[in-house]
């Protein structure tokens, strides 16, 4: 089963006690390494008591893994106790946020996960309220509040310090609300991996006995780990946790939104035992030189046999972006000419995925662009993920947790849709009588107990079934239709409609499974993350402070940060296919692309 493994995949597959980091370049074979060592310690060991800890960052690199073990390496069995397998998140969680959070936190009860991916926080008593900023900031390593939600977010300049030296006086409001809402019970995810570093290290007890419920620790995609989850990393360490492997790829971390420090992972790679792997096993030997000069591996071979040859040589093409006048209201390139531009480029990548027998559908050719820049690519109105195009509206904030649970129960996933509507659905209730009203879980079961179960239920199923569909629908028009059929009760809801004119399936489908808008996958790099596609496009914009030329022409390592992740950011998208890559630029550009790439 294990031999074709090369050799370095066989290193991990073969380590037995000790801490290790593997450092691994796209496509390599990270997650099948795993996979194949968990598979191996499960035939090869009895575990009673102490078990594997499996974790990853996103729920979909777990059940990656998970997938592996049964359809590459035949593990019948399913990962239950002694052993875990789920984000480092969950694994938190469970094992010391919820059990110990109220000995640190002065909660009287467990304490409640709220903000996303949970819930949508919704406390906003009056216009600067600094409850509204929960779920918006946490603390890092040394106690300072930290932001995690966009600049914009926030109603002030955020400057910690003023020039007395002391704290911001709206930073110190929130410090306060913040230790205020913890003695609540309420958290936000990055607060519980906060509060977790905390119980380790004031109760060295809970720490060793977490270290000593687990023989073994892989972390997937640690590339992407945060100063405190590192620190959590090192407290299980010191407490008895011998076993740690780290494996990941430094050149593609692209969540420092979340604090994610590639540098913590190569500290860690200098420090313990040291794997490689070098081989790519998705792309041609051209896709590989084309994306050398991006990565920190001296060379990256293209390794499988029918892929490696594959001659299309990626291409960069120009495109024209939006362009006015200086100081004028006077376009030099107008939208329509911009769009165009795209037009003409999107016809040559399906011609050139025709011309190489690539069929157009969503799991052969993505057309992938950056998070943060305006997306008029394609006619798409608004990047869901601009802050400046958000369409919710403070103080209702249950209309997203209402639309999201709609749109996530239509597309089968009825326990996550149900609860955001449950809640979305009180709170829309209860905010007109009281706009301090937040929806706790201990509200709902409070309503439970009072109605029972069955009434609680039909209630809340008669209005969600009353509720439009929201396929095909842009957030405008789902609103007005439920607005006209929810008037009987009295219940209206608001949003910002200037920033309403998208398609729902767009704003919160994940393309592959919902969101029948394009013939092919369309995504945000980020959103792309590990997977692989036969062709891509990749789409980079130019925004004010993000120019791709200023930055190619600097040594990467002089860069600042935002730049460096700019770059790697870049790198995920082109490690994507596995025969056509097409990048288009604006036309200004594309020399400088070529110079740097070709
Ligand atoms: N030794 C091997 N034999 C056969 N197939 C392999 C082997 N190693 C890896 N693969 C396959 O190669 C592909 C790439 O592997 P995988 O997705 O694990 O890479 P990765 O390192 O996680 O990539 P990335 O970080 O770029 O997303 C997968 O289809 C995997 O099943």
């Amino acid at each position: 089963m294990y031999s074709h493994l090369s050799d370095s995949q066989k290193e991990i597959l073969n380590y037995d006690a000790g801490c290790v980091v593997v450092k691994a370049c796209p496509g390599s074979g990270k997650t099948y390494s795993v996979a194949a060592r968990m598979s191996k310690l499960l035939a090869q060991k009895k575990f009673r008591h102490k078990g594997i800890a499996a974790l990853s960052f996103t729920n979909v690199a777990c059940e990656e893994i998970a997938d592996k073990l049964i359809v590459d390496f035949d593990v019948k069995q399913k990962i239950g106790y002694p052993h875990f397998l789920g984000t480092l998140d969950s694994f938190i969680n469970q094992y010391i946020f919820m059990p110990y959070g109220h000995l640190v936190m002065g909660c009287k009860q467990r304490p409640e996960l709220v903000g996303e991916p949970y819930s949508t926080w919704s406390i906003n008593r009056y216009e600067r309220d600094p409850h509204q900023y929960f779920d918006k900031t946490t603390f890092d390593l040394n106690d300072n509040l930290i932001m995690i939600a966009p600049h914009q977010a926030f109603h002030f300049k955020w400057i910690y310090l003023n020039k007395s030296g002391e704290i911001n006086g709206n930073i110190q409001n929130i410090i306060n609300s913040k230790n205020d809402l913890f003695k609540v019970g309420y958290a936000n995810q990055s607060d519980a991996n906060y509060i977790a570093l905390k119980i380790l290290q004031k109760y060295p007890l809970v720490a060793q006995n977490i270290a000593n419920q687990f023989e073994y620790f892989i972390i997937d995609e640690a590339q992407d780990t945060n100063d405190i989850q590192m620190g959590i990393i090192d407290a299980l360490n010191n407490s008895g946790a011998g076993n740690f492997m780290l494996i990941g790829d430094r050149d593609q971390s692209i969540f420092e939104w979340n604090n994610a420090r590639p540098e913590l992972f190569d500290e860690k790679y200098n420090q313990w035992g040291k794997i490689e792997l070098n081989e790519n096993r998705r792309s041609s030997e051209n896709i590989c030189r084309f994306i050398n000069f991006l990565s920190s591996f001296d060379r990256i071979k293209a390794v499988t046999k029918s892929i490696a040859t594959y001659d299309y040589v990626p291409s960069i093409v120009g495109y024209k972006p939006e362009k006015k006048k200086r100081g004028t209201q006077n376009w030099i390139v107008t939208p329509e000419e911009s769009k165009s531009s795209f037009d003409k480029i999107m016809c040559l990548f399906c011609a050139t995925c025709e011309e190489n027998g690539i069929e157009i559908n969503k799991d052969n050719v993505a057309i992938l662009y950056r998070g943060q820049s305006k997306s008029q690519f394609l006619g798409v109105q608004r990047d869901k993920f601009e802050f400046s195009s958000n369409p919710w509206l403070p103080n209702n904030y249950h209309v997203k947790d209402i639309v999201k649970g709609k749109h996530l129960y239509e597309n089968g996933e009825f326990k996550e849709g149900y609860r955001l509507l449950e809640k979305g659905i009180i709170e829309a209730i209860n905010k007109p009588k009281n706009n301090t009203f937040y929806c706790t879980n201990s509200f709902i079961q409070l309503l439970i107990d009072n109605n029972g179960i069955k009434e609680h239920r039909d209630n809340l199923f008669e209005l969600i079934e009353l509720m439009p569909t929201t396929k095909k629908k842009t957030l405008n028009e789902w609103i007005n239709e439920t607005n006209t059929l929810f008037s009987k009760f009295k219940i209206k809801f608001q949003i910002e409609i200037d920033n309403g004119n998208i398609q729902i399936d767009e704003l919160f489908g994940n393309n592959m499974n919902h969101g029948d808008v394009h013939p092919f996958y369309f995504g945000t790099v980020h959103s792309a993350k590990g997977k692989t596609f036969e062709a891509v496009l990749l789409l980079l914009g130019k925004k004010a402070g993000m120019n791709y030329v200023n930055m190619l022409s600097r040594d990467f390592s002089t860069l600042k940060p935002a730049y460096q992740e700019e770059l790697r950011i870049v790198y995920v998208g082109m490690t994507r296919p596995r025969k056509v890559l097409m990048l288009a630029v604006p036309e200004d550009d594309v020399n400088e692309w070529k110079t740097k790439l070709n």
